[in-house]
């Protein structure tokens, strides 16, 4: 598929030409020139009229299968650079729809990803019924009015089928999330921009052979994987990858996955500190503005500034400094910070704010607990392992621990007849 890509800049915001290209690229398209233009939206081409007619000249001389926007247009735009064009017109949104679709092999993301495309015709299908009642021959992709009408029901008709179907997995999940924080699991959800090492993270700390591939959108099935955090169970959740402006109806259709963010003990949000500060800023603010959409801000957040192989520990500092400054201007309070190089395995310091984030979690108390019966005490360590963290043990005729414990977990200390009582942290 050859394609012309168009970027409408704004005056005070220039969108990142790279990312445009590597959409493109992620898509499978062949780029055969990218226009660009720094101006306010114009109403009717979102271009400039001056632009369009270069655009107009290029489409005549190169014959691309499409031309692709990188900004986001309204339906009515796309239908009028249609008819100035006469070729296929597509906008950022379902560019990276597009991508989505590629990458989807579970039916939850398959599901997510034919609702949001839905979602997004479902305007455009609205307004070529606008149209075609004011007098214009073309309905959506060249149907007629009644065949748009019948297209406009089954979209709708099939819209309601995937929220039910979606509701029903969601409900699942829920179900399973519960199970496995009753065994005493904590739960972690990796969130982050694409491409920023959020699978190969998982796949370091949990030996697991997860896709990690340099390009947009790798992840869109979600995995969840367990691994313990000296000793203790934990849950690890790889989902989906954040982009700029993602729009409201993307979020919604992956509600289902996202939910695993929002429901997570912890958020680490994983961060390519590789990049120049400026594009280290865009996806951050980026990636807290899904979070924000997602409510999940009041979630303890550690960021993870990955990737720190390439640019030392120096420069990471500096960012790992300005990232903290630009939460608190945000009104962000962040857990903690970390800086790793997911792929060669350094990742001790984020262990270690997991570690701590973990225990300060309300869910973990400190709790004395004494054994009478020598031949528990093994038992019963070995369960505060892997449920909490040990703090003390003192042996003698009576064997007193002391340790933080999920107060959930309680009762299957209680069930080995042990005295447990909560405890006054130093
Ligand atoms: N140099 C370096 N490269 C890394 C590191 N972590 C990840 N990468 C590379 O970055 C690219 C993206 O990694 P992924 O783990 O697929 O990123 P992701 O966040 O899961 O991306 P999506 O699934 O697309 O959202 C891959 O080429 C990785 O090998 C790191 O610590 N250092
Ligand atoms: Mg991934």
């Amino acid at each position: 598929m050859k394609v012309v890509g168009v970027i409408r800049h704004e005056p005070r915001r220039r969108a990142s030409r790279e990312e445009f290209e590597e959409l493109l690229r992620s898509a499978g398209y062949e780029v055969l020139a990218i226009v660009e233009q720094v101006r306010e939206e114009h109403p009717r081409y979102n271009i400039g009229p001056g632009k369009l007619e270069e655009v107009k000249k290029l489409v005549k001389a190169l014959r691309p299968d499409r031309v692709v926007f990188a900004n986001r247009l309204t339906p009515s735009q796309a239908y009028n650079l249609w008819r100035e064009l006469r070729v296929e017109i597509m906008d950022k949104w379902q560019l990276v729809l597009e991508i989505f679709e590629k990458r989807a092999h579970s039916k939850e993301a398959k599901l997510q990803v034919e609702l949001a495309n839905l979602q997004y015709e479902l305007p455009l299908v609205k307004e070529a019924i606008r149209r075609i009642r004011l007098g214009d021959r073309a309905g959506f992709k060249g149907m007629g009015e009644y065949q748009t009408q019948q297209y406009l029901k089954h979209i709708r008709y099939r819209m309601g089928k995937i929220r039910e179907e979606l509701e029903k997995i969601r409900a699942e999940r829920a179900v399973r999330r519960k199970k496995r924080e009753e065994e005493g699991f904590v739960l972690i959800a990796l969130a982050g921009y694409t491409n920023a090492g959020k699978s190969t993270l998982l796949n370091i700390l949990t030996n697991e052979d997860v896709d990690a591939k340099n390009q947009m959108f790798t992840t869109l099935d979600t995995t969840t994987r367990r691994f313990r955090l000296r000793g203790k169970k934990v849950l690890i959740t790889d989902t989906v990858g954040f982009i700029d402006d993602l729009p409201p109806f993307i979020v919604e259709a992956f509600h289902s996955t996202l939910e695993e963010i929002v429901k997570a003990d912890v958020v680490v949000l994983v961060v390519d500190a590789s990049e120049p500060w400026p594009e280290v800023r865009r996806k951050f603010l980026a990636s807290l503005d899904v979070l924000r959409e997602l409510k999940a801000l009041d979630r303890p957040i550690i960021v993870a500034l990955n990737k720190v192989d390439l640019v030392g520990e120096e420069d990471a500092g500096e960012k790992e400094a300005l990232i903290l400054e630009l939460a608190e201007r945000r009104s962000v309070t962040l857990s903690g910070t970390a800086k790793i190089s997911a792929r060669l395995g350094r990742v001790e310091e984020l262990l270690e704010v997991l570690e701590r984030t973990i225990l300060s979690l309300p869910k973990f108390r400190l709790f004395e607990i004494k054994i009478r019966e020598p031949e528990k005490v093994g038992k019963v360590l070995s369960i505060v392992r892997s449920i909490g963290e040990l703090v003390a043990v003192e042996y003698g005729p009576e064997t007193t621990i002391r340790a933080y414990i999920q107060a959930g977990m309680i009762r299957e200390l209680t069930k080995l007849g042990v005295e447990l009582r909560a405890a006054q942290p130093p």
